[in-house]
């Protein structure tokens, strides 16, 4: 994730803009609780070409803007300072000891809200790499993966943003072997789920992790044939809070183009893997089917 220090004028700082990509857990495995009751995690994770858009700019006054179609998701949210954006920048602020100088963040809100695909968390990962850039403040990888797993177990993957087998409660990150390019479309029936409740309602906490993973997957035919002897271990409690999961599932599975569906995360949003070139049209006929859902057709992209 790179920040692209465009001017915005002759007299005005740079703009320091850069995407906040959709992470997709294709394979998620809870294998145990800590003492502390967050769930022990193997899960392959990888990145969408779907986002939300981060920009931020040195002002004379911090100011905090959200447009976009989910904007209005996050009014309901608390105060901004709440907005997981701003706590990074502050969380930056605190750990580093640095006065930053007063920003003007903007945040293009794509994905939808509490929607098991990581979305605050790619947006604070951003937050985190842009007020860097924007500051010239260079802190050390590990300090920053710190500051990110403080503000949420997703967070230092999408800081990392490589594909990444991820274990622990998400701050043990391992590449994956090269993956085949892939068609990835993204369904969300339009209610958010909690991530809390769903893996309270986990029936069993200690289930096994990933099988082994062969050296490369070769064809995308390897990775759907690995990916069948895997699980989304939070997917039935998921179900059992919010049935129309089941809706989704069963129409990416009728069509005819999808290889591999499954839900993401704590959900509900559920993806299909397919031939990149058949992605559009995936989309296009599940948006004639379910006017209502958000539905986004990308790759999975390769770093
Ligand atoms: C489930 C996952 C899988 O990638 O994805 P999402 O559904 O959020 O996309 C993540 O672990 C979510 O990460 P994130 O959304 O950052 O979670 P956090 O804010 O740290 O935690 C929210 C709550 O989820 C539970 N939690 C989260 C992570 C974890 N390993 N064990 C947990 O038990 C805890 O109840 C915690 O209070
Ligand atoms: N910038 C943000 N984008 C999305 N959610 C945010 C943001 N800031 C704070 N939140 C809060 O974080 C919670 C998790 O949001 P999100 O990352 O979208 O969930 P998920 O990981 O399940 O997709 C939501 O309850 C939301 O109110």
């Amino acid at each position: 994730m790179r920040g692209n220090g465009a001017s915005s004028g002759a007299d005005t700082a740079p703009v320091f803009s850069c995407r906040a990509r959709a992470k997709i857990n294709l394979a998620l495995h809870v294998t145990g609780q800590r003492e502390d009751r967050y769930h022990l995690l193997d899960s392959i994770t990888v990145f969408a070409g779907t986002g939300d858009r981060l920009s931020l700019q040195a002002a004379e006054a911090p100011s905090f803007t959200v447009y976009g179609p989910f904007a209005s998701a996050l009014e309901g949210g608390g105060p901004a300072q709440d907005n997981l954006v701003l706590r990074a920048i502050t969380a930056l602020q605190r750990a580093s000891g640095v006065q930053l100088p007063p920003l003007a963040v903007h945040l293009e809100k794509n994905l939808p809200v509490a929607s098991g695909i990581g979305g605050g968390s790619a947006d604070a990962a951003a937050a985190l790499l842009l007020a860097q850039e924007a500051t010239g403040l260079t802190l050390p990888a590990a300090m920053l993966q710190s500051i990110a797993l403080k503000l949420g177990a997703d967070v230092p993957v999408c800081l990392a943003g490589q594909p990444a087998r991820m274990s622990g409660i998400g701050e043990d990150l391992a590449p994956l072997p090269p993956l085949p390019r892939c068609g990835l479309v993204l369904v969300n029936p339009g209610v958010a789920v909690s991530t809390p409740a769903v893996f309270k309602a986990l029936e069993l906490r200690d289930n096994p992790p990933l099988p082994g993973m062969p050296p490369d997957f070769a064809t995308r035919q390897d990775l759907v044939n690995w990916l069948k002897g895997t699980r989304n271990d939070l997917q039935a409690a998921a179900i059992a809070l919010l049935p129309v999961i089941e809706d989704v599932l069963a129409a990416l599975n009728a069509h005819p183009a999808a290889e591999f569906c499954r839900m993401s995360g704590s959900g509900a949003t559920c993806f299909a893997l397919c031939a990149p070139e058949a992605a559009t049209a995936l989309a296009e006929d599940l948006r004639v089917q379910h006017p209502g859902w958000w539905i986004a057709a990308s790759e999975v992209e390769a770093g």
